[in-house]
């Protein structure tokens, strides 16, 4: 291991926190082979320390966090926290005492109730001394106690104004938020974070920066981070520990430990795309969101804009200003309360608000990446890329179609049906649920067949820096950030000519990130794809893109 000059203050120094000894484990994969995913021969955290986890995708940071959780076996060595040593043979027992004394916020996972926003801090509170997450009764003193510690809890977060809104109906900022208060609800020893700061914006993040430095100052949390953001490191980490291909390599001075990992950054690509006619266009847009209880979450006024073919366009605003909503309505996936919005595909203009043929045909030129996407858990690589050309290939569709008219399926009835294969799969079947229809409508019309996997598709792998041999894993079987590039490719692989990626950046590393978005930029290039990408990574949007549009208080504007 490579040693950089530390500078952890003296009074840091002080009791061990956690202590790793020969650290080894690995993930057996389906196909019969397995994983090395860490490798750690020593590495110590004193009691109060705040140490940033740095590294490529796939370099071991989510398992080393959840190993410290206590929620991760291991196959060799000795891994003590806060006093509980755990090894391969450890019994239960000494894995939920861990899990009593740690919390963990894991990346773009939120695990939250499905209640209102304060009752999900409520519960945590509970289970900090009942180790269940229960809520009392309202109108007990016990709910009113909690109720009161909890709103502390949000104002912390920034998040008070939201207590009595749903839980669901929060951006991914707001659900990030909501997820830091509830694990400094459980007053844990040691906090892991797992990639807070990439679903937010600037101005959240610092929130976050802040608000786990109090929680490390004030409340005396040992705190354990991953971030892919340097920034984040140097706002927050006393130290930094890099990791590569689950060894460590290096521990000591951020700035240190961030160059030698950002050395290995390759040069940026000049994007050179011909620009051609309008494709999308919003005209007069209106769209507003309530709920009850919680009153009005949204409301988008007077939207107007239009995007040119080959166009790499960026859309950026505050956690919650309505970047994700802009971008369903854009996808056809929402529609506007008034207004249109319009794209072209194929020479002809489509109106998404009507239902029908033409909608369909524009519908297979589409390629989104939701925030919130999730690969099904069950699903193998190969299956999910198979279903993903299936699903927007003309021939496909057109049979789709056949066996829907002989369903009795009108025209328009089938177009909603389709748009729904453009949505995460959860949120699928609810909406079909509403149209009194089961998920399996859409395996019914378009039947499970295998399609072969292309020279072109392997290039788009490699090109997002994925290899071939992900191909025969599951999707649980991923790293985050080897997720995220799976879902970029599968966005890309049917070659749209509509690209809508919202916050496709946040689960990788700088160096990972610089191929991804040479890669974005060569594709662009090569194929004239309209590119919408929604990203709290401002500095990157803006060097990728043509143009800027920004969301403020429900306007949008052009950055000029
Ligand atoms: N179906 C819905 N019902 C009620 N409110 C909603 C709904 N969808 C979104 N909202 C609200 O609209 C606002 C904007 O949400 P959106 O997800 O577009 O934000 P965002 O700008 O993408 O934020 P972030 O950067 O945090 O992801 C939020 O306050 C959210 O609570
Ligand atoms: N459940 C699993 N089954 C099989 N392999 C896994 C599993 N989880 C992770 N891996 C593999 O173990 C290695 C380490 O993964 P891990 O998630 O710890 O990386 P990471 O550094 O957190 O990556 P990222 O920055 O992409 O989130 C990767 O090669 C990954 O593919």
């Amino acid at each position: 291991m490579h040693r950089i000059r530390s500078t952890i203050p003296l009074d840091l120094r002080g009791e061990r926190m956690i202590k790793i000894e020969n650290l080894v484990k690995y993930f057996p994969l389906k196909s019969g082979s397995s994983i090395k995913a860490l490798d750690i021969s020593e590495l110590e955290i004193k009691k109060g320390e705040r140490v940033g986890l740095l590294g490529k995708s796939g370099s071991g940071k989510t398992t080393l966090l959840r190993i410290l959780r206590g929620v991760e076996h291991f196959d060799e060595g000795k891994v003590i926290i806060d006093g509980i040593e755990l090894t391969p043979n450890s019994e239960r027992d000494k894995f939920r005492e861990v899990r009593k004394r740690t919390a963990i916020h894991l990346q773009r996972s939120f695990g939250l109730w499905s209640e209102k926003v304060v009752q999900n801090v409520i519960r945590a509170l509970y289970y900090t001394i009942w180790g269940d997450e229960v809520l009392p009764e309202e109108d007990t003193s016990l709910y009113e106690e909690l109720y009161e510690k909890a709103m502390k809890l949000l104002e912390l977060v920034d998040l008070k104004h939201k207590a009595e809104c749903w839980a669901e109906v929060l951006s991914g900022g707001e659900k990030q938020r909501l997820v830091l208060a509830r694990q400094l609800a459980k007053n844990p020893s040691i906090l892991l974070v797992d990639e807070f700061g990439t679903m937010t914006c600037p101005e959240t993040r610092r929130k976050c920066i802040e608000i786990l430095r109090r929680a490390n100052e004030e409340m005396g949390v040992t705190l354990v981070f991953s971030s892919h953001m340097p920034e984040i490191h140097k706002e927050l980490a006393k130290r930094v520990v890099l990791l590569d291909k689950g060894k460590v390599i290096a521990s000591g001075e951020t700035e240190d430990v961030l160059r030698k990992f950002l050395s290995e950054m390759e040069p940026s690509f000049s994007k050179r795309s011909k620009i051609g006619k309008d494709n999308v266009r919003a005209d007069r847009v209106y769209k507003s969101y309530y709920v009850i209880p919680g009153g009005k979450t949204l409301e988008l006024e007077d939207v107007v804009f239009s995007i040119k073919r080959g166009q790499i366009v960026g859309i950026l605003g505050r956690s919650g200003s309505g970047k994700t909503v802009i971008s369903r309505i854009i996808a056809g996936l929402e529609l506007p309360d008034k207004g249109k919005v319009l794209v072209r595909t194929d020479e002809k203009w489509v109106d998404w608000s009507t239902f029908g043929n033409e909608s369909v045909n524009a519908r297979r030129k589409i390629g989104i990446l939701h925030q919130e996407f999730a690969l099904p858990y069950w699903a193998k690589v190969r299956d999910l890329i198979s279903y993903r050309i299936r699903i927007k290939r003309e021939e496909v569709v057109r049979e789709a179609e056949k066996r829907a008219t002989e369903l009795g399926i009108s025209e328009k009835l089938f177009d909603a049906i389709y748009r729904m294969t453009d949505l995460p799969k959860e949120e699928a079947e609810i909406r079909l649920m509403r149209l009194g229809l089961s998920y399996n409508i859409i395996k019914e019309l378009f039947p499970e067949a295998e399609e072969s996997i292309t020279d072109e598709i392997h290039e788009i792998l490699e090109g997002l820096d994925l290899s071939l041999e992900i191909l025969d894993r599951y999707s649980h079987e991923l790293s985050g950030g080897e997720a995220v590039r799976l879902g970029i490719a599968l966005a890309v692989m049917t070659k749209p000519d509509i690209l809508i990626l919202d916050e496709p950046f946040g689960d990788i590393d700088p160096v990972t990130l610089r191929k991804v978005s040479n890669f974005l930029k060569k594709f662009n290039s090569i194929n004239g794809t309209t590119i919408i990408i929604i990203s709290h990574q401002h500095d990157l949007v803006r060097e990728m893109a043509d143009r800027i549009l920004v969301i403020k208080e429900g306007k949008l504007y052009e950055e000029s």
